[in-house]
């Protein structure tokens, strides 16, 4: 006896009391696998698969494979995950056919076979083993412990709380978590997963980028699979969608997780989404699923304050063992305000620097090391900002720099402004001129090019645009 010869006979009694079109859906895409004593292993296509034969067929299963294996005979379902949805290989699942019969809809079991053999309710149960397991993707590196609070972060912070203690039971739903570049959004995202993990071992939480939703729906279509890709997310009870503005302009994408979206949200089931921008500022997103995002609670994540800086910054040694002077903790606090991803990268090189050269960390390392990060982040500097800058260094008011006179000290400011404004904004000429002392374009070029003249042949005129430079970049 062989999993095939097994399983060909059941076919052939299965065949005979459903129907035609039942038998071809339902049970040709099975394959048998593998016969080990009384056990029989077939592989179906996709989970939701899986549960639809034991939703449906489990009895008729039951019946079959008893009569093939006598009473003892067990079911194990191998569940091939061709488009390994979240997960990176593909890989298969064992799962023992679990009673399902209690809620089994009986329609499509042959009457014949209702009721037959009360007694024998369950033959396929292996006790405690009931849940389909996923892998949820999650990092467990990214938790509720180390993501600080502060009041950058309260709202969102509490909320994703609140979500992870009760998913699907809160009016966050959706929780929509957005905010600029770096701020955390990904590491709370998965602390509301690993903290539902830990609280609900037997939920199914799935955490993916939507980028790589965006893929998988992809090759789905592709594969001719688009319902399974659909029924795979609909049986996911928490589903974590990093970066859901990168569906922007993808149609098709976004109808599949309007579907999906919908359904979980009807089944009471938690969505938790996050984005680099607000609702209202997504753009090429369907309404009728921009309108779904803003249905529960959208909660930004600010820039964190110097405290809260600190405080991350003193968090990530003490994770690292590394001891690090106040000054330089207040210095790296102060020089990065806008990016916890590049105060954590400044850290990090700190740390490295000073081990790899044997040297202490000081200031003037630190220094160094922020020097790299700031100008890897290029700050939009605005005009009113470089006429204060420059006015402070020539230690004159922002009037005075605009004023009409032609003293030279003042007119090579007023010059230093312009080409400052030139290099650091995309202002045109006009409008650079108008802003700097109600100038024309002609005077702006005039000035750029006298700057440029200057500082090639006037050492001292040099050390202006140097020091300058370096205020305004840094
Ligand atoms: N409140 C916080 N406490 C501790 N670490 C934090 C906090 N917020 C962010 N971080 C850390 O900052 C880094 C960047 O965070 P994360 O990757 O979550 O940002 P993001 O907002 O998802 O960025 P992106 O927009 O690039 O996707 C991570 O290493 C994260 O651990």
């Amino acid at each position: 006896m062989t999993a095939q010869t097994v399983w060909d006979n059941c076919l052939s009694f299965i065949q005979d009391n459903i129907t035609p079109q039942a038998y071809k859906t339902w049970f040709e895409p099975i394959r048998a696998v593998k016969l080990t004593d009384n056990a029989l292993s077939i592989q179906v296509p996709s989970k939701f698969f899986y549960e639809w034969l034991e939703e449906h067929y489990v009895k008729l299963l039951k019946v079959s494979l008893t009569k093939e294996l006598g009473e003892h005979a067990k079911l194990v379902y191998v569940i091939r995950m061709e488009n390994t949805y979240g997960n990176r290989q593909p890989f298969t699942e064992k799962i023992p056919s679990t009673n399902r019969s209690n809620k089994m809809k009986s329609q499509e079991v042959d009457a014949p076979f209702k009721n037959k053999n009360p007694e024998l309710k369950n033959p396929f149960v292996i006790p405690g083993i009931r849940n389909l397991e996923i892998e949820s993707q999650l990092n467990p590196n990214y938790n509720f412990d180390n993501f600080l609070e502060g009041d950058s972060n309260r709202l969102a912070r509490s909320a994703g709380m609140a979500v992870a203690n009760k998913p699907g039971g809160t009016s966050f739903n959706p929780l929509l978590i957005f905010g600029g570049v770096g701020l955390g959004k990904t590491h709370l995202a998965h602390a509301i997963g690993v903290q539902i993990k830990d609280r609900y071992p037997d939920k199914t939480v799935l955490y993916i980028s939507a980028e790589k939703f965006t893929q998988q729906y992809i090759e789905s279509v592709k594969k001719n699979n688009r319902n399974d890709f659909i029924h795979f997310y609909q049986v996911i009870d928490v589903l974590i969608v990093d970066d859901i503005q990168l569906l922007s302009g993808k149609a098709g994408t976004q109808d599949v997780f309007f579907h999906i979206f919908n359904h979980l949200h009807q089944n009471g089931k938690q969505v938790v989404l996050t984005s680099d921008k607000a609702p209202v500022d997504m753009q090429d997103i369907e309404q009728r699923l921009l309108s779904r995002f803003k249905w529960g609670l959208s909660a930004e994540l600010q820039q964190p304050g110097f405290e809260t800086r600190v405080s991350i910054i003193k968090n990530k040694l003490y994770q690292d063992g590394v001891e690090m002077p106040e000054d330089i903790v207040e210095f790296l606090a102060n020089n990065i305000k806008t990016n916890i991803r590049e105060l954590e990268g400044a850290i990090i090189s700190l740390i490295a620097h000073s081990s790899f050269n044997k040297k202490e960390i000081n200031l003037e390392l630190a220094k160094k090391i922020v020097d790299n990060y700031v100008k890897h982040t290029k700050r939009e500097v605005s005009i009113d900002y470089i006429q204060k800058v420059v006015s402070d260094y020539f230690q004159m008011d922002v009037d005075t720099l605009q004023s009409k006179t032609r003293k030279r000290h003042i007119v090579q400011a007023r010059q230093l402004a312009m080409f400052f404004a030139k290099k650091l904004t995309k202002a045109s000429l006009a409008s650079i001129g108008s802003q700097i002392g109600k100038r024309d374009h002609a005077t702006v070029l005039h000035a750029c090019k006298t700057v440029d003249n200057l500082s090639t042949t006037d050492k001292q005129f040099k050390k202006y645009v140097e020091d300058l430079n370096k205020k305004l970049t840094m």
